[in-house]
């Protein structure tokens, strides 16, 4: 009896695989990829757990430069790092791969109907009027901006130093770089002092400061599962419940929404009365209002859109340029001999600003500087702070690769028929660390790549907008803000690397890239969720 049960049951089970398999067989299920671990979350425990873009190298050197794996309930996901392919995803493709219905009721979430979830229609009407404001001969007008907050920097950590016994302070450069970034971010956009640095009490600073982290870092098993189960959810149906689930990580999003609401809805208010009285000052958010006001009123943005760009623009443009400065001064502190080079080419470059006469770096000083290129492409490069753009194909489509796939049947292709619907994601690990886009040694940091460009193949193909680089993402929803970034940085970079050493210290070398789903930040290992990077800092020689 006993016996006759078991197989039947085995029977039951086998018929029950054989049919799951058979509904979940689509025209992508040939490509090679991973077997899915569940059937509710495929292979979501392993793509979101582990630090970011991990997953994404072990795959690819598995099964290639695309992979296919499973999300929830047998949906195929579509992992990106093939260059042709990414280059017609970004590129030659325009609006045919959209943010995810899902994704952008997220952004919503945190930041209203802003940029960030707007459909085709909104989106081209949205960038119109933001783009100009962020065009290279308007951002070039705030280096002096960028200088002051680098130099005001630059003071507080002398301070510091001044009062440690052996001449060298460690910081946690996370906390320094958000509130640098912040400060110079407020005054270039909106022209208003947030005062970080100076530890004015900061609403916002302050909530958005341990933000991704506290919402999507470190997902337990469970809330992976109930991150598949919610994306079954239509996603106007999703927007309410998601306002309506008790959940810390959703309350903490909702707060960041209310305190960035009101600040942005504060900042509107102050910057419509200057230009309606004629008193526009030159801070990007009046060129804003001005480039709004001026166009036809079918273009025109709502003032809840222009507070929800407010708020975009705060989210978007600091921690970003923040977190990535923390990595690169991370890679200054691993390599010396880098530090050494480029503090030789800020003194140089000063000597010849001196003997004109001036004091400050320009946005033409600092773009002549070819080292300092190098070792900010290279970090942008070798740690991307967004790591994987989530897209899904609108239509049916094909994807052309560069180099022939081998289907798990045997089949050999030289593209992919990608039907409507299907989620993708660009792997920009996998991309950045391609040994036919950046050569052999593609896994090793090494600015000088891109001085001699001996390491890169023929093969290369340019994607983004800065090296070719996927860190800003490319094409129709590119960064805006790429331009002011790259200036920020290379000012800020200056500034602390011709007055600062940089050093590893013990828990430095424990870092870790913690995926929060939109950034990848650091922490440090068996400290648990704290955005955190100690490096040693003292003054720099003087004859280097
Ligand atoms: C190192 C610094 C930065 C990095 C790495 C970065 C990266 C990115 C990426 C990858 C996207 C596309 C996201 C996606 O498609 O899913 C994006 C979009 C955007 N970024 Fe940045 N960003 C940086 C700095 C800035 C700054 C300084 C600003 C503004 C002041 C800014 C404003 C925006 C806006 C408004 C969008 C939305 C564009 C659109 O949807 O059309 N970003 N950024």
């Amino acid at each position: 009896m006993s016996l006759s049960l078991s197989i039947l049951g085995l029977t039951f089970f086998v018929y029950i695989y054989r049919l799951y398999r058979r509904l979940t067989r689509t025209p992508l299920s040939d490509l090679p990829g991973p077997e899915p671990k569940t059937f509710v979350a495929g292979n979501l425990h392993q793509f979101l757990h582990g630090q970011a873009g991990e997953i994404d190298l072990q795959w690819q050197a598995e099964y290639g430069d695309v992979v296919k794996f499973k999300g929830p309930f047998g949906q195929d996901i579509l992992l990106i790092s093939d260059p042709k392919a990414v280059q017609y995803f970004y590129h030659t493709s325009g609006y045919t791969f959209p943010k995810p219905a899902d994704r952008k009721e997220i952004n919503r979430l945190f930041t209203g109907p802003g940029i960030l979830c707007a459909d085709e229609v909104d989106h081209l009407r949205h960038r119109k009027i933001i783009s100009p404001a962020f065009n290279f001969g308007v951002i070039r007008d705030y280096v002096p901006v960028f200088n002051y907050h680098a130099a005001k920097l630059t003071t507080k950590w002398k301070e510091s130093i001044a009062e440690s016994p052996d001449g060298q302070s460690v910081l946690n450069l996370c906390n320094w770089y958000a509130k640098t970034t912040l400060d110079a971010l407020g005054i270039a956009v909106f022209d208003y002092d947030f005062g970080s640095l100076d530890n004015k009490e900061n609403r916002l600073g302050k909530i958005y400061s341990n933000l991704c982290i506290e919402s999507f870092a470190t997902l337990s098993r469970r809330e992976i599962t109930a991150q598949a189960v919610t994306s079954l959810i239509p996603p106007r149906i999703l927007v309410i419940l998601l306002k309506l689930i008790p959940n810390p990580r959703l309350d903490k999003l909702h707060e960041a929404y209310a305190v960035g609401y009101s600040v942005a809805k504060e900042m509107l208010e102050m910057k419509t009365k200057e230009f309606t009285n004629g008193k526009g000052t030159h801070d990007i958010m009046s060129l804003l209002i001005r480039a709004n006001a001026s166009s036809d009123q079918a273009s025109q943005m709502s003032e809840e859109e222009m507070v929800a760009q407010i708020i975009t623009i705060l989210l978007a443009g600091y921690d970003t340029s923040g977190s990535s400065l923390v990595w690169a001064s991370l890679e200054l502190a691993r390599h010396p001999e880098v530090q050494t080079k480029l503090r030789r080419e800020i003194r140089k470059k000063a000597l010849e600003i001196q003997k004109r006469g001036e004091t400050e770096f320009s946005a033409v000083d600092l773009e002549s500087m070819p080292y300092l290129a190098a070792v900010l492409k290279e970090s942008l490069r070798y740690h991307a702070v967004s790591y994987n753009h989530y897209r899904e194909s609108a239509k049916d489509t094909v994807l052309p690769l560069s180099k022939s796939i081998t289907t798990r049947s045997g089949r050999v292709i030289n593209e992919i028929v990608v039907p409507k619907g299907t989620k993708m994601i660009t792997s920009v690990n996998g991309y950045h660390r391609h040994p036919d886009v950046f050569g052999p040694d593609a896994d090793t940091f090494n600015p000088d790549r891109w001085l001699n460009n001996t390491t890169r193949t023929e093969k290369q193909v340019s994607v983004g907008m800065y090296g070719g680089l996927l860190s800003f993402a490319g094409g129709v929803m590119s960064c805006v803000g790429w331009r002011f970034a790259v200036l920020e940085m290379q000012a800020i970079l200056v500034e602390l690397v011709n007055n600062f050493e940089f050093t590893l210290t013990p828990e430095a070398q424990m870092v870790r890239k913690e995926a929060c789903s939109l950034l990848m930040v650091p922490t440090i290992e068996g400290h648990g969720a704290q955005r955190m990077l100690p490096i040693s800092v003292k003054i720099a020689p003087q004859d280097d």
